[in-house]
Parts: structure tokens; C-alpha cells; sequence
């Protein structure tokens, strides 16, 4: 397996008196789909909001590319290639699903106030660029007919891909998926497994999920964490993760 994108090392957070990450390591490699699964309240979430800049961890590293980004803010991980999605798709609801594409851009461009203001020609190259990305992205989720569209009147399903568009148009290295298949029927579930695929070979991006939908994650998954009461019960593959007894015990033996 390639080098590590992501290391994580020693990872705990704490909420008072609970002890929600306890001690978790990992690593991401490039191109690698990772999942983190476990019961409800396992820190799963709490997790992914160290490694998004939504919490500043407690303790532990957190290592991307080598260079150390444990407590950075969501803005600056972003920018960093680090990107989320949500539980429930945290969309600009009365935006269009075309405005959605290109504020993500803006928000991670930054071409600034001043070139904005005098409609420099670097600004109106970066809003071309920006467009031009946005079309492709519009077109790639099968979302063109609805560009002009409020986000917040696209059925679930589709909300969903546009929260990954709005990812991937600012081109991560890493995206974290939470939840992706949650209230996705049974088509769209075959699609986003492809689309997972698809973003992996084609974007090389690694992906980070947390999941409940046991056949997505086993059948998408290169390596997979197990955790329990913050703590990590399990990681390897999905064939040895299924056939674990301790994870049985503790997570599949709940369904
Ligand atoms: N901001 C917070 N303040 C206090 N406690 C929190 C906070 N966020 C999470 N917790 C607690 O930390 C523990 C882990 O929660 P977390 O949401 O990370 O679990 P999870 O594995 O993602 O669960 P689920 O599968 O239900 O989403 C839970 O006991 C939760 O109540």
C-alpha cells in the first residue's frame, strides 16, 4: 500500500466527563476507501469532526501528507484538500444548485476582495474556471436540469449529490462522507456505490466514510475501523471485519 495521506495517531476527544474518542489511530493511503463503522454513539462523528476542523482534539495527531493539521479549522482543511459531507445535507437552501457549485469555489479560491471589486482579469479568469467547473460537475451527478433550481427544492436524493458536487468541485485530496446512504432507496444506493467508485478512480480521491448500510460498506471498502464506546474494537478488511466476533458481538450482533 502506498504512503499514508492521512495518519492518525493517539486520537482522543473529551466531552467533560466522557471520553467520546479514545485513543484511535489509522491511517488514509491515497486512493484508499475507508470506513469507520460501530454502533450508535460509538464517536464515529466525533471523529470525523477532529479530522474536518470541527473540533480541536484533546490529544493525538493528526497527520495529512506528513505535515501536521490537528486542531486547523474547517476553512483551512478545506483548503488543505480536506473535505465533508454531513448527516443531513447542509446545503445553501434558497441558492440554486448551480450557486451552490460556485460559492464552494469562491469560499476555497479566495481570489480576493479588491481583484472582485475592480473585475480584474485574474478574477474574471477564476469565475470562468469556476463555471466551467461547476458545468462539469452539473453534468457528471446528472444534475444539469435542475442548475437553476433552489437547492433546497431538489428531492433528498439528489441534495445528497449535489453536497458531494459541492465537495468534489474544489477538487479535495480526502473527502469524508457521513452517512452517505442515509434515506437513499435502494437505486440510489446502487448509485452512489458506483459514484464512490468513480471518484476514487477517476478524481484519485481517498475517501473517509462512516456508514450504517453494512452491503455498501463491505462492498466498498478497501479497509474498515470498528469502534465501540469511543474505542477502536477492530480494522482490517471487510472479509475478516464480518467474520470478527468481537465486532458480531458488538455491532452486527445489535441488528
Ligand atoms: N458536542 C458534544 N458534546 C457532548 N457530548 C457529545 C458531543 N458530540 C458527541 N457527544 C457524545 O459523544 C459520544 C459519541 O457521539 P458521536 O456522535 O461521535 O457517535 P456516532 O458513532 O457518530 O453515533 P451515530 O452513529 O449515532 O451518529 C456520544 O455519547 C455523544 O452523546
Amino acid at each position: 500500500m502506498s504512503a499514508a495521506l492521512l495518519r492518525v495517531q493517539g486520537l482522543c476527544m473529551r466531552f467533560g466527563g466522557l471520553l467520546a474518542v479514545d485513543d484511535i489511530a489509522f491511517d488514509v493511503a491515497a486512493h484508499e476507501v475507508f470506513a469507520i463503522i460501530g454502533p450508535n454513539g460509538a464517536g464515529k462523528t466525533t471523529v470525523f469532526n477532529c479530522l474536518s476542523g470541527f473540533y480541536k482534539p484533546s490529544h493525538g495527531t493528526v497527520a495529512l501528507g506528513g505535515h501536521e493539521v490537528a486542531g486547523l479549522s474547517s476553512h483551512v482543511m478545506a483548503q488543505k484538500g480536506v473535505v465533508r459531507t454531513f448527516q443531513n445535507a447542509r446545503l445553501f437552501k434558497r441558492l440554486t444548485v448551480l450557486e451552490n457549485l460556485l460559492v464552494a469555489q469562491h469560499r476555497h479560491l479566495q481570489t480576493g476582495l479588491l481583484p472582485g471589486l475592480l473585475k480584474l482579469r485574474s478574477y474574471r479568469a477564476a469565475e470562468r474556471d469556476a463555471l466551467v467547473a461547476a458545468a462539469q460537475w452539473l453534468d457528471f451527478m446528472d444534475l444539469r436540469s435542475y442548475a437553476n433550481r433552489p437547492a433546497g427544492q431538489l428531492a433528498y436524493g439528489h441534495q445528497r449529490k449535489l453536497e458531494i458536487a459541492r465537495c468534489m468541485v474544489t477538487r479535495p485530496r480526502l473527502l469524508l462522507l457521513d452517512e452517505p446512504a442515509a434515506g437513499l432507496n435502494p437505486r440510489e444506493k446502487d448509485g452512489l456505490r458506483q459514484l464512490i467508485a468513480q471518484l476514487r478512480t477517476e478524481f484519485g480521491v481517498a475517501i473517509l466514510l462512516i456508514e450504517h448500510d453494512m452491503s455498501l460498506v463491505m462492498g466498498i471498502s478497501d479497509r474498515i475501523l470498528v469502534m465501540d464506546h469511543g474505542k477502536s474494537i477492530a480494522m482490517g478488511v471487510p472479509e475478516a471485519i464480518c467474520a470478527n466476533p468481537v465486532v458480531i458481538k458488538a455491532y452486527l450482533g445489535e441488528e
